[in-house]
């Protein structure tokens, strides 16, 4: 058994953390907002997140930090990317106080406009500045409402260190979900943020009623620019992107109506404004954060990322859609294998 800290009790949260309670651990979520925590304790249910669903009746939820982290041997970050830095920085200081060093798992996706940073990069910067091996970073085509159902489910999980990732793989794998190792950890990381951008782009196709031919078309070259700014922003390997971070993550993201990205897309491909889906929404929308720093890394790096350019100037600059994928379709002909 492993004593496991969950910061945040969202929708992915709350099933990771009963799934974890499912395979034998202790689990204590951290969340903040004290009515989640009150119905996590009191009916093993997350009534705004999950519907007509029950945890595992042996996780606890709290508001304070400290008693969450109490022992934990491992801690799953699974909060919003606005939110890792912010929570990073308290774990750091109670970590500090009692001297432990748990593993960290991170299962957020997304990149951090401003610094460009992926995920492990603010957990190592605010919590292990000298020892990135103790991250991991699980990232595949996995929706919390499959998961919650026990739908059968494969994540990668990937770390610079190999035994760390195998210990993670242990405790998180069952007859429902499997976990493969992987050890290109950035790689891992930018497939599962950038796919939240296409997966927009995907959503606004399907809203201005485009078809089956469009949606390949996008994905494809979609799963390109996610490459090619992996590849040669990140140091990523890039037979990453063809595994279940990469082109895994995107088929589903891209094609699921659980997808908040691709349902947020729809919304706006039929003409609701970005504000009026994100107030609606209800749940975190990861591509509307990460496609800032997508757009500042192409500006300053100069990689040509087309499709989350375009999405970019939709959600922050007001520009017209069907605009957009004329200007797509005109662009320069080109080969189609360039990185
Ligand atoms: N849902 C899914 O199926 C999957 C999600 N993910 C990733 O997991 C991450 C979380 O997503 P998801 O669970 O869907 O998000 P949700 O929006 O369902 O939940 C996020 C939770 O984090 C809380 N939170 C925000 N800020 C803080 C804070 N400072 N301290 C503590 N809690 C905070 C939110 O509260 P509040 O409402 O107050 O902001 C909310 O309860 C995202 O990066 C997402 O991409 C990955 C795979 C699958
Ligand atoms: O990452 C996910 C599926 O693997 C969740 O995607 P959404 O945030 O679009 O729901």
């Amino acid at each position: 058994m492993t004593k496991i800290a969950v910061l945040g009790n969202g929708s992915w949260g709350s099933v990771l953390g009963s799934m974890l309670a499912d395979n034998g651990n202790d689990v204590t979520f951290y969340g903040n907002i004290e009515s989640v925590n009150e119905e996590i304790n009191a009916k093993h249910t997350n009534s705004h997140y999950m519907k007509d669903w029950k945890l595992n009746e042996t996780t606890k939820a709290t508001g304070n930090l400290e008693e969450a982290l109490d022992g934990a041997e491992l801690v799953l970050f699974v909060l919003p990317t606005k939110a890792v830095r912010i929570v990073a920085k308290q774990v750091r200081k109670v970590l500090d106080k009692t001297g432990n060093k748990p593993l960290l798992v991170t299962a957020t996706k997304g990149i951090e406009p401003g610094t460009k940073k992926l995920i492990s990069e603010i957990l190592t910067e605010e919590i292990y500045p000298n020892d990135q091996d103790k991250i991991v970073a699980i990232s595949g085509p996995s929706h919390a409402e499959n998961v919650a159902q026990k739908d059968l489910t494969a994540i990668a999980c990937a770390s610079t260190d190999e035994e760390n990732a195998k210990k993670v793989q242990k405790i998180f794998s069952n007859d429902y979900v499997r976990f493969y190792t992987n050890d290109d950890l950035i790689g891992v990381e930018v497939g599962g943020a950038v796919k939240n951008v296409i997966a927009i782009a995907a959503g606004i196709l399907v809203g201005q009623g485009y078809g089956d031919d469009a949606k390949a078309a996008l994905m494809t070259r979609g799963l390109a620019e996610i490459t090619r700014l992996g590849v040669n922003y990140f140091n990523a390997k890039p037979m990453t992107f063809s595994g279940l971070s990469g082109i895994g993550d995107l088929i589903v993201t891209c094609t699921s109506v659980n997808s908040r990205n691709w349902r947020a897309g729809k919304q706006i491909g039929e003409g609701k404004t970005l504000d009026y889906v994100l107030k609606n929404m209800g749940q975190v929308v990861e591509g509307a954060t990460t496609v800032k720093a997508v757009h500042e890394l192409s500006e300053e790096k100069h990689i040509d990322m087309p499709i989350s350019e375009a999405i970019y100037r939709v959600l922050y600059e007001n520009a017209d859609v069907a605009t957009e994928i004329k200007k797509m379709m005109g662009r320069a002909p080109k080969p189609e294998i360039s990185l």
